[in-house]
């Protein structure tokens, strides 16, 4: 009986998730299996009495069927493994479980398991049978039709599917395989008896493909041409709600220059491999093959125009249809995501801005025009590109909207307008020169085409977002000299990891995904919830010395792809909202302790030290251009909030004394809206009490989705203010500490004290003034819902 035998029998009976639990320790026969007592079970991981119960009725109907005990001479089943074996397949997850199984011979041998060599080889059938290859349809992510039908399978199953088509179809043998070629070797037969293969490995290190022998060039690539044969040509769905495609750039002159080669061939149109080049302690060169499918890999050759096809111009086509789209570049530095994303002339936004603009001339889509927005995260803040870098904040319109308070949009009515306004932007934003690309995005860019009705500019109608992230690798990987640029890759992979959780959580289907991890993951929450289409391009360089980061983009892109369709917002996000609301009633209890905890104070202060308004470049305003006309009969309207904010102003006295009137009484100001009208018309009974105007025609008064979307709106701006309030508590108990200490200064100190406390109150009402400001945001935000349910002359 064969290992594939077992596994499916396992599959069977529903059981295939522990396959890796058996293989691990060498069982990968059904002979081997029934030799198992019950006792054992719990060492393969089969802890419920439910799962023991179906394995020893397994067991029986096995026997029954004639299957026998492998002999005794062959019984080198481990009676009693290791604890650390057992804690390993009790608490390791599955997919780690299955990556320290099959990370080939190299990886096998420094595993803490030992395996011996014969149950190893019994993981390997013996004959090579031509490799299949997964559908598109199956590996897929989420087919769009039916997102909330489609079901990925948990990764313990999918593991052992991997498994299953890996046992289908690796042909290799370990022992033949032992000595094949490295490519850079093929001159020196010295070098080439030490250089050796692995099989190829999935993102999982689960062999995937043949890696006979007879498969490799004797002087080139390991798995080109073989993977040619198995290439995965059919193309995938573009309309998929989470689309991750692969770009890969070609060699760059210096690289040639270096003798490097291209160490990432790609299979068909949607697999690409890695033959990373490792050495072993002994210095014994090998190459680790790993092989990844996406929905689409685009080789060196594939031009911008080609990408656009695939990638970015089904999502144009979305936003006409009312929805939000993000097209998101992620890659480690220097791999082509300034590139793709936005490069001037070329990058994807360019075709994608060409296509809105044949679409606008449409007749059926004259009532729409076409904004754009243009901003930067950097260090933690979101900077205005188009606005002399002025500070932003994310919020959330209580709709899952993702909203950029202050942030300037600017109508534009052709593609030149687009280049002028995106050419100002960029001029703004934070470059550098890293040891990998001497023009370094040192911040995550987001370019933003909106479309709004041309009679209500403060209705989004479609929202395009171009996403150009920072480059992802460790700032020592990059060679980073300075401490600046340092702190700046560091705060780029605080904001990746953040994301990284969010896909993390939402790939696990947890209760709680951490958006407000980062302000990145924050504007990006609309991306991956709700009615939106997301496509992610992982860019990859295609050299031997940049592998480790491809391998690393490469898992990232496979984890992004895994996420699942049923995360569309809807009523797990509603039970949220009110987890959300009991937690900050919670908080609040407690509110008053938590500032003078010590630990929550460090926090504090570590949390004033990097909100440092980060010293602005001296921008050229882009008002003096004659573009885009600011303020053009109210044309401007950002967000409906934000611009508000900035032009009307709180700055202004009555406008203050108005708010505050307002947020200080509104049951007054209620009842006397209410004296009044009864007063007016004392035989009338108010039926619409916050009116001081005659009633509304029942059809324009709100009706039950409008109230729940108020609601909604209401509660996600609590819980901001609460955010807010916790926050300023904090900010004050720090101060104040601060200050307090002061006192008990001798009077020569005191003086030099008082510099530095002046500085930190300056630093505290800096730090204030944006938490005012986010509060008065949200409260400008909840009066425009009003004033759209009510009308404008109502309030
Ligand atoms: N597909 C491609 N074809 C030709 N040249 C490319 C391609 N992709 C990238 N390049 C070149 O490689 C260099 C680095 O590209 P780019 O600046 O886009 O990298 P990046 O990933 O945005 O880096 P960073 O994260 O540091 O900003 C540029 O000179 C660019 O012109």
């Amino acid at each position: 009986m064969s290992a594939q035998h077992f596994l499916d029998t396992l599959s069977r009976h529903g059981l295939d998730e522990f396959y890796p639990n058996f293989s691990t320790e060498g069982i990968t026969q059904l002979e081997s299996f029934i030799e198992l007592s019950v006792q054992d079970y719990a060492n393969y991981g089969i802890k419920s009495a439910d799962d023991k119960r179906k394995f020893v009725a397994l067991a029986q109907t096995l026997k029954k069927e004639g299957i026998r005990p492998a002999s005794n001479e062959k019984s080198p089943l481990p009676q009693k493994r290791s604890s650390s074996v057992a804690r390993l397949n009790a608490f390791t997850p599955p997919e780690k479980q299955a990556r320290r199984l099959t990370l080939g011979g190299e990886n096998l041998t420094r595993s803490p398991i030992k395996t011996p060599p014969s149950r190893r080889l019994s993981f390997i059938p013996k004959s090579g049978s031509p490799r299949k290859i997964l559908s598109p349809a199956k590996h897929s992510p989420i087919s769009h039709k039916s997102p909330s039908k489609v079901k990925t399978p948990p990764r313990i199953a999918r593991t052992a599917i991997q498994i299953q088509q890996a046992l289908k179809s690796v042909s290799f043998s370990p022992t033949k395989d032992k000595l094949l070629q490295h490519e850079s070797s093929s001159d020196d037969e010295e070098e080439l008896k030490k250089t050796v293969a692995a099989p190829i490995l999935d993102t999982y290190g689960i062999p995937t493909a043949s890696s006979r022998s007879g498969n490799y060039s004797k002087t080139n690539g390991n798995v080109n041409k073989s993977q040619a044969s198995i290439a995965t040509s059919g193309s995938s769905d573009l309309n998929q709600r989470i689309r991750v495609c692969v770009r890969k750039r070609p060699l760059s002159r210096r690289e040639v220059a270096a003798g490097e080669k291209d160490i990432t061939p790609v299979a068909g149109s949607r697999s690409i491999n890695v033959n990373a080049p490792k050495v072993k302690l002994d210095l014994t060169r090998f190459t680790e093959q790993h092989s990844f499918t996406f929905d689409e890999v685009f080789d060196s050759s594939i031009t911008n125009a080609q990408i656009y096809q695939r990638t970015a111009k089904p999502l144009v086509q979305y936003i006409f249809t009312g929805g939000k789209a993000t097209c998101f570049a992620y890659g480690q530095t220097g791999s082509g995501k300034t590139y793709t994303m936005l490069d001037q002339g070329r990058g994807l936004y360019v075709q994608a801005a060409q296509d809105i603009f044949a679409m606008l001339a449409r007749e059926e889509y004259a009532h729409l025009s076409a904004w754009v927005g243009f901003y930067e995260i950097y260090q933690g803040h979101l900077y205005d590109l188009l606005n002399d870098r002025k500070r932003l904040i994310p919020r959330d319109d209580g709709n899952n909207n993702v909203v950029i308070s202050g942030l300037k949009e600017f109508a534009i009515a052709d593609v030149d307008r687009l280049f002028k306004v995106f050419d100002h932007g960029s001029q703004a934003r934070t470059t550098g020169k890293t040891g990998a690309n001497n023009n370094s995005s040192r911040s995550h860019a987001v370019l933003q085409i909106l479309l709004k009705p041309k009679k209500n500019s403060s209705v989004i109608a479609g929202k395009l977002s171009f996403i150009d992230l920072a480059g992802s690798e460790r700032g020592a990987d990059r060679g980073d000299a300075n401490t600046k640029t340092r702190m700046e890759g560091a705060e780029i992979n605080k904001s990746l990891l953040a994301l990284k959780e969010c896909i993390r959580a939402l790939d696990q289907d947890s209760r709680h995904t951490p958006f407000r991890g980062s302000k990145l993951t924050q504007v990006l929450r609309d991306s991956f919830i709700g009615n939106s289409r997301t496509c992610m391009i992982a860019t990859i360089s295609p050299n031997g010395s940049n592998s480790e980061h491809t391998l690393n983009t490469l898992r990232y892109a496979d984890r992004v792809k895994e996420l699942k369709g049923e995360q569309d917002g809807g009523g797990s996000f509603i039970e949220d909202d009110l987890q959300d609301d009991f937690q900050v009633m919670a908080e609040q209890t407690a509110g008053s302790t938590e500032a003078t905890d010590g630990t929550s104070l460090e926090q504090d202060k570590t949390d004033a030290e990097e909100d440092q308004v980060l010293q602005a470049d001296g921008q050229e305003n882009i008002f003096d251009e004659d573009f885009p006309q600011e303020g053009t009969k109210n044309e401007l309207l950002a967000t409906p909030t934000s611009q508000r904010i900035q032009t009307q102003s709180m700055a202004t006295p009555q406008r203050r004394q108005h708010y505050l009137r307002r947020l200080s009484s509104p049951t007054d100001q209620v009842l006397n809206d209410l004296a009044s009208t009864t007063n007016a018309d004392s035989s009338t009974k108010p039926s619409w009490p916050y009116s001081h105007r005659s009633p509304p025609l029942p059809s324009e008064r709100p009706n039950n989705d409008q109230m729940l979307d108020f609601v909604k709106l209401h509660r996600a701006q609590i819980r901001e203010i609460t955010e807010c309030s916790k926050k300023e508590t904090k900010l004050l108990a720090t101060f104040s500490l601060g200050l307090s200490s002061t006192q008990h200064y001798a009077e020569d100190e005191a003086a030099a004290n008082n510099e530095k406390i002046l500085e930190e109150f300056e630093q505290y009402l800096g730090d204030l003034d944006e938490l005012l400001q986010r509060k008065v945001a949200c409260a400008e935000a909840l009066r425009d819902k009003m004033r759209q349910l009510l009308g404008d002359d109502v309030l």
